[in-house]
């Protein structure tokens, strides 16, 4: 199975649900976004967990910002993750994609920067964050992410939901249950902060992630920043370092524009 194959059953699925899924992202006073589900045959989505690298085989993330397994040398694993996540980079998902979120000139990200795939297990977590607003040089906006979920019978108690702060941190968060062969796809601002409930459950959850960029940012202004974490709202001194932590990364990017690390979350072609 290929990417082009992949993408002809995701691209169907888009046209099936388009105008739902346009009333859905177009809902009023809350992050943007839509939930695609049964995206691929299950078989496949199936196939697609199997192929799942050991997370020891994975970039291991772990701080008080989040505790996760990441990869995106895509060369390095089963070919199936890579034809995956290029599926959603086709045109005709691009192109159904703008439609439905109105967002003119997006560009699928072939270098996966800081995209790719996940695994978190238990204990892991993401805690509440803005992403970075830009691409790996830095010329264009990130407008949105494309999350794909693919571990069977993972229970809305396990934890490792994706949460949508739509108040911002001091409101509830929605939650969006990560569910087996589920796409969701929301915008990314200046105030989309979202995150991942910690994990109460001996399993896995994986997902395939693809973002995409824009010329212009969603509400049509110039700004810079990266990705900012804070703690939830009953971690109040976790908040405080990692207020702390977001204005101390933020200071050495004015003064090193490219960051003072090597890019280590891209697909190095
Ligand atoms: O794994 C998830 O559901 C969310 C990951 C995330 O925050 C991101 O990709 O920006
Ligand atoms: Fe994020």
């Amino acid at each position: 199975m290929n990417r082009t194959e992949l993408a002809d059953y995701i691209t169907k699925r888009l046209d099936l649900l388009f105008s739902e899924k346009i009333e859905e992202f177009c809902q009023y006073g809350r992050i943007n976004s839509f939930i695609v589900d049964d995206v691929l045959p299950e078989s496949l989505a199936l196939q697609i967990y199997n192929a799942f690298p050991k997370k020891e085989e994975m970039i291991r993330k772990r701080s008080l910002r989040e505790n996760k397994y990441v990869a995106a040398q895509m060369n390095l694993y089963n070919p199936i993750l890579e034809e995956a996540i290029y599926a959603f980079q086709d045109l005709r998902v691009v192109s159904r994609l703008s439609e439905i979120t109105g967002i003119k000139d997006l560009i699928a990200d072939k270098y996966l920067y800081a995209g790719g795939i996940s695994l978190m297990d238990k204990d892991c977590f993401l805690n509440p964050h803005i992403d970075n607003s830009h691409d790996k040089d830095r010329s264009n906006y990130r407008v949105l992410n494309l999350l794909y979920y693919v571990t069977p019978n993972w229970k809305l108690e396990y934890g490792g939901n994706l949460e949508l702060w739509d108040n911002g941190l001091k409101g509830k968060p929605r939650t969006i249950w990560s569910k087996f062969n589920r796409l969701v796809v929301m915008i990314t601002t200046r105030s989309s902060f979202h995150s991942v409930s910690p994990i109460r459950h001996e399993g896995q959850r994986c997902c395939l992630s693809n973002y995409y960029f824009s010329p212009t940012s969603i509400d049509g202004e110039e700004y810079f920043h990266i990705t900012a974490f804070r703690g939830r709202p009953e971690q109040k001194l976790r908040d405080i370092l990692l207020r702390g932590d977001i204005a101390l990364r933020s200071a050495i990017r004015k003064l090193v524009p490219k960051g003072i690390l090597p890019l280590s979350h891209v697909y190095k072609k």
